[in-house]
């Protein structure tokens, strides 16, 4: 059986040969596949700096591999277990999130112009904070619950459960994926958010986006509102999600993604939609003195 540090021929396997099988970026035993491995391990080393330098470096260039100790008794390192190598070879996918990210964190940077008293638009930043409150989960729950119980007809009281349906939803779905995702919020916010929950703390959706695009479309299907509110109404939704990123809570694609969702609910709640027939105990019991 071969030995985990030698190759077919004996030779310890750091010692890399360029005619021996597989290329060296995949397990050939290289040297430079160690180097990266360092790198990585290096306080402060990140392991797509080590990635890049490899893409740049000739010794990456099938063909042009120096001989790294080949006939020398150059002591070379062992070959690595599979887990601890760098792929270095990165896909496509993963170098276009990565930009995707790295440009988003330099947009989110750029755009956060509300998010201290001493920015740039620092003295927006109150009324960047009415429109926070005005996409506020306390104030909708609270204000569907109000008119829940001064309602008094069967329509209306459908609309409402539904909309407090759909509020809820939305609490929950946003709070399991910020806790799956973790994202931790723009280092440039100041966390003085009127009212939190322990998730609050992760930026990935934006709840307030969320809540924004689920209610605007939940009131353009079910209120019959003038053109020019119905306007307003989208309006409402846009700048809230924009007043996040300015505000420096969130990064761009925290709101994106948050838009994406809270339309999304919507169709969810639609598709389940609540009524006397579908869930006839919640208006029984909605209905109980
Ligand atoms: C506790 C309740 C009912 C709502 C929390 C609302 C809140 C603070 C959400 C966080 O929003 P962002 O993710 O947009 O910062």
């Amino acid at each position: 059986m071969q030995s985990p540090r030698r190759n077919a021929e004996g030779r310890p396997l750091g010692t890399c040969d360029p005619s021996s099988s597989g290329s060296p970026a995949h397990g050939g035993g290289s040297r430079f596949e160690f180097q990266s491995l360092l790198s990585s391990r290096m306080p402060g080393a990140d392991p797509t700096s080590a990635r890049l330098r490899a893409s740049e470096s000739p010794v990456h260039r099938r063909g042009s591999f120096p001989l790294a100790g080949a006939g020398s008794s150059q002591a070379l390192p062992p070959q690595l277990p599979e887990e601890d190598r760098i792929d270095l070879n990165p896909s496509f996918l993963g170098i276009a999130l990565r930009s995707l990210l790295a440009i988003d964190l330099w947009l989110s940077k750029k755009l956060g112009v509300c998010a201290g008293e001493s920015s740039s638009w620092g003295s927006m930043r109150p009324l960047m904070k009415l429109l926070e409150i005005s996409g506020h989960g306390i104030p909708w729950l609270l204000g569907t619950l109000y008119c829940l119980s001064r309602s008094d007809s069967w329509a209306g009281r459908e609309v409402l459960m539904n909309l407090l349906f759909a509020l809820l939803l939305d609490l929950l779905l946003v709070s399991l994926i910020k806790g799956l995702v973790r994202r931790r919020r723009p280092a440039h916010n100041q966390m003085d958010m009127f009212f939190t929950i322990s998730v609050d703390k992760y930026s990935f959706p934006s709840g307030h986006t969320t809540r924004a695009a689920l209610v605007s479309r939940f009131i353009l299907n079910h209120l019959v509102l003038a053109i020019p509110l119905r306007v307003l109404v989208v309006l409402w939704a846009f700048i809230l999600g924009l007043s996040r990123v300015m505000l420096g809570r969130h990064n761009v694609t925290d709101v994106a993604f948050g838009f994406f969702l809270g339309y999304m609910q919507y169709s969810i709640v639609d598709y389940c939609w609540l009524s006397p027939r579908t869930a006839p105990v919640l208006f029984v019991l909605w209905n109980q003195p």
